[in-house]
């Protein structure tokens, strides 16, 4: 379980949120641009602290400014699929998906046999030796995810972890990440702008307004919600 209760001043507003995500829910953060989801996101994995409040995985504070608690990232085994994934374009497949692995004390042979397995479930083994700059979108996503999933994290970030794929691949890979997210069985949070994604990958979503949560309901109920899903420019989010 994963529980949220901060507060954090933005250039232009204040991020305040409060929420709980289960073990094992896929929680769709949705807004318009600049309202605070990756924000959140960097806030949830320590890359940026919140101003107060607590943070906490599993009952474990990962963040807490009443007890002075604040946990480095690389302590929170969180799996974070970054916006435009921000793999290392000039390594190989291979070793963008060792990436995570190597900082661990684990065997050589441990983290061949782990990396196989997971170059295999993402079917990337056949492309294994590419630079990640040659490889298509489908697959640099493919990549970013399963360099997210080999740590066996505790919760997962993704922040549009669909939007440089084509329609076509987009409605593929929907199904193929829920299916992978929700075997992982930790509480997720996916960004999207997409509503497609929302009611085939969620559980549930949050309507994110200048850093405050304006809606939460079912991932099936966001249809539903009509005007608050139009950005200032009339795109739906
Ligand atoms: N470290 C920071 N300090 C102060 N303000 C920040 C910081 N990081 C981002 N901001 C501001 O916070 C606001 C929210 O940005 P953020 O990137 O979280 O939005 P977003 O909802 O992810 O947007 P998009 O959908 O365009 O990716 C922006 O106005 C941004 O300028």
């Amino acid at each position: 379980m994963l529980e949220i209760d901060i507060k954090k001043g933005l250039r232009d507003f204040d991020l305040e949120v409060k929420m709980m995500i289960k073990e094992g829910e896929i929680l769709m953060l949705v807004g318009d641009n600049g309202c605070g989801k990756t924000s959140l996101l960097n806030l949830v994995a320590g890359l940026q602290d919140p101003d107060e409040g607590r943070i906490a995985l599993d009952g474990r504070p990962l963040f807490d400014s009443g007890l002075k608690i604040r946990v480095a990232p690389e302590g929170r085994n969180i799996g974070y699929v970054f916006q435009s994934y921000a793999l290392f374009p000039h390594m190989s497949v291979y070793d963008n998906v060792a990436f995570g692995l190597r900082t661990r004390r684990l065997s050589r042979r441990a983290i061949e046999s782990r990396v196989m397995e997971h170059l295999k479930a993402a079917g990337l083994w056949d492309i294994r030796k590419a630079r990640a700059v040659e490889v298509s979108g489908g697959q640099r996503q493919r990549v970013a995810l399963a360099r997210a999933l080999i740590i066996e994290p505790d919760l997962l970030l993704l922040d549009e972890p669909l939007s440089a794929l084509d329609v076509r691949k987009q409605a593929a890979m929907r199904k193929e990440l829920r299916e992978r997210i929700h075997a992982c069985h930790v509480p997720s949070i996916i960004v999207t702008h997409d509503l497609r994604d929302v009611a085939s990958i969620g559980d549930r979503a949050c309507l994110l307004e200048r850093g405050r949560i304006a809606l939460t309901g079912g991932a099936d109920e966001v249809m539903g919600w009509g005007e608050g899903l139009q950005d200032r420019e009339g795109e739906p989010v």
